[in-house]
């Protein structure tokens, strides 16, 4: 699979809005409700390590290219956190795929409608299913996720955010994403359908600093779509540093599944900030996430791995 980006200033993605921000975003917060933590769900293929798919290699685009400085990068004892966009790539095998598929695609009975960015959504959706819970803790898979963008990652110890199914439909309703930006920084989204089940809902992405996003409905050569029509295509978005949003789709379903990383590392920059995660999932259901993620750690590796029920990845493990 290639990683070109292509077409600029589509007119679908420009028509989209914007993602509410700033005090808004309190006033979302107040109204939002906690992810449902159970559901009557069929039984689930089990997970095997074997479904990650351990070749995949591919382009990566870096911050610098997007327009960040050197000195805005994160760095670590000579290490820099400089991934941008990288992949699609696939990650899991052709079975892994469709396992996971058929996992996503029982779960939307637990799915609750998300008002600003798709239309609906089930988050901590490892919570509810131990294939997602075994395949996001997989030390193979995190270790292809870690090589592929050149950090250590493992699942975010916010656990609420960590894996969430987006469902768009095309039946009327509007099934896009609004531009905006994640509050989570490692952000991997897997394609669970083609271009072939849908039409609409193309990833659509600013090709520069989030401080020059010129907003949407704007002409700007720097909006592009990434190449994402292909079941099982993996990519790979720094999310909150870079705008992004999807078409709505007009015809058929779109599945996707976005899990969100964190490098213990970097721990002490993770850009999630506490409203943002609020509207999202409401007060009540933040606050233990946000405390298990800001209490102070002596070895971020080992620390924030048993926060996160994860195995330890370090350094040396990328090579
Ligand atoms: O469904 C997608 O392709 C990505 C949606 C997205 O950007 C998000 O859920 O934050
Ligand atoms: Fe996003």
């Amino acid at each position: 699979m290639s990683t070109t980006s292509k077409g600029s200033g589509r007119a679908g993605a420009l028509a989209l809005p914007q993602a509410p921000d700033g005090f808004r975003k309190v006033l979302k917060a107040l109204h939002a409700r906690a992810p449902l933590r159970s559901a009557r769900l069929p039984a689930e293929p089990p997970w095997r390590s074997r479904f990650v798919s351990t070749g995949a290699a591919g382009p990566v685009t870096s911050l610098q290219e997007f327009g960040y400085r050197e000195e805005e990068l994160w760095h670590w004892k000579g290490r820099a956190d400089a991934a941008a966009l990288a992949g699609p790539w696939r990650v899991l095998t052709d079975e892994g795929l469709d396992c996971l598929a058929t996992v996503c695609g029982q779960l939307e009975v637990a799915a609750q409608d998300a008002g600003f960015t798709a239309t609906r959504r089930l988050r901590a959706a490892d919570l509810l299913s131990p294939f997602i819970a075994r395949m996001i803790r997989d030390r193979d898979f995190l270790l292809v996720c870690s090589r592929l963008v050149g950090i250590p990652l493992i699942p975010h110890p916010l656990r609420l955010p960590t894996a969430q199914i987006n469902y768009g439909e095309g039946r009327g309703r509007q099934g896009g994403v609004r531009w905006h930006r994640d509050g989570m920084d490692y952000v991997f989204t897997i394609q669970l359908s083609g271009y072939e089940d849908y039409e609409g809902g193309r990833f659509t992405y600013f090709r520069g600093r989030a401080d020059e996003f010129p907003g949407p409905g704007r002409e700007d050569s720097r909006f592009r779509e990434a190449d994402c029509g292909e079941r099982g295509a993996t990519l790979f978005l720094h999310g909150s540093r870079i705008f992004h949003a999807v078409t709505p789709v007009t015809k058929g379903r779109r599945v996707t599944l976005v899990i969100s990383l964190f490098c213990p590392y970097f721990a002490r920059q993770d850009s999630n900030t506490f409203w943002h995660l609020a509207a999202d999932d409401g007060i009540a259901a933040t606050v233990p996430g946000w405390l298990r993620l800001k209490w102070p750690v002596r070895n971020p590796a080992v620390d924030y791995g048993l926060r996160a029920g994860s195995p330890v990845i370090t350094w040396d493990d990328l090579r």
